[in-house]
């Protein structure tokens, strides 16, 4: 991959995190680089989604330290985190299914938004100017994802892919450096997986986006991603390019005994 990787914004070291006599995750630690793409991959139950929780904020880990760019987040609750510059897509879509695609992708500018709720709901002046700034930034992206022909329809409606993509718009309206994807691809069909992979991709090179993501697709982690890590019942047991831990032993074994 011939991509522009500067230097670590994320750092996690140690990371233990436990839910009762569970152990998700055992001194974990590795790092992100500026705009690299970077996967965590590993069986199912391999603490992969806990943690990219510990990374926004949504878990607190027992054990060990997160900082973005030199900035610890240990204490931060999830918005906090957002407000840092890092959103996530979910593996289970959370999208409003009622609403629109625009209403969705809108959700992501929240955030961003100066105007209290009121004076948006009586249109006053200045929340009015301030909301269609925020529509103009979501018309961009939804003409950046291709989506400009399901604007208005409602998001229930879609077929999977494309709410899939409906997802990532509304994490791209949060404008982050970094973008947290657990499994982007799932349940998705190949033309779908293409397409997506495609996206990701404009995304990092078009934004400067620094991209971790959650893969089952071995073939789209080979192919997108920069440097892999690997987990296992909770531990490392790889960390490289996709041709070393391709290689590695352990994650052979790992990949195997789980009958992948
Ligand atoms: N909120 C929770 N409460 C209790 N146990 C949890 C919780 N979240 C995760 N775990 C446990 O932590 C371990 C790691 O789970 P996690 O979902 O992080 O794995 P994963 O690699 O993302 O799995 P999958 O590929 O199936 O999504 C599992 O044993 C899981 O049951």
């Amino acid at each position: 991959m011939s991509r522009n990787v500067g230097n670590v914004v994320l750092d996690v070291k140690g990371i233990s995190l436990s839910f009762g006599g569970v152990k998700a995750l055992t001194n974990i630690s590795f790092d992100v680089r500026e705009g690299e793409v970077r996967a965590i991959i590993g069986p199912n139950g391999a603490g992969k989604s806990s943690m990219l929780n510990c990374i926004n904020g949504v878990y607190r880990p027992q054990q060990g330290e997160i900082t973005l760019r030199g900035q610890h987040f240990h204490a931060m609750n999830p918005r906090q985190v957002a407000e840092m510059g890092i959103a996530r897509t979910f593996q289970n879509l959370a999208l409003f299914k009622g609403m629109s695609v625009l209403d969705n992708i809108m959700t992501g500018r929240n955030l961003r938004m100066k105007t209290g709720l009121l004076a948006q709901a009586l249109h006053l002046g200045p929340a009015r100017r301030e909301e269609l700034a925020h529509r103009e930034r979501v018309e961009r992206i939804i003409d950046f994802l291709e989506i400009q022909a399901w604007r208005k329809t409602p998001v229930g409606r879609l077929p999977y892919g494309l709410q899939k993509r409906v997802d990532l718009g509304r994490a791209l309206a949060m404008e982050p450096r970094l973008l947290l994807l657990d499994e982007p691809m799932a349940g998705m069909n190949l033309e779908e997986k293409q397409d997506m992979c495609r996206f990701i991709l404009d995304v990092n090179d078009e934004f400067g986006t620094t991209i971790v993501l959650i893969e089952h697709d071995m073939g789209v982690v080979m192919d997108i991603c920069d440097r892999v890590v690997v987990l296992d019942y909770g531990k490392k047991i790889g960390d490289g390019t996709p041709d070393d831990v391709r290689t590695n032993p352990e994650v052979i074994a790992a990949y195997l005994g789980a009958g992948h």
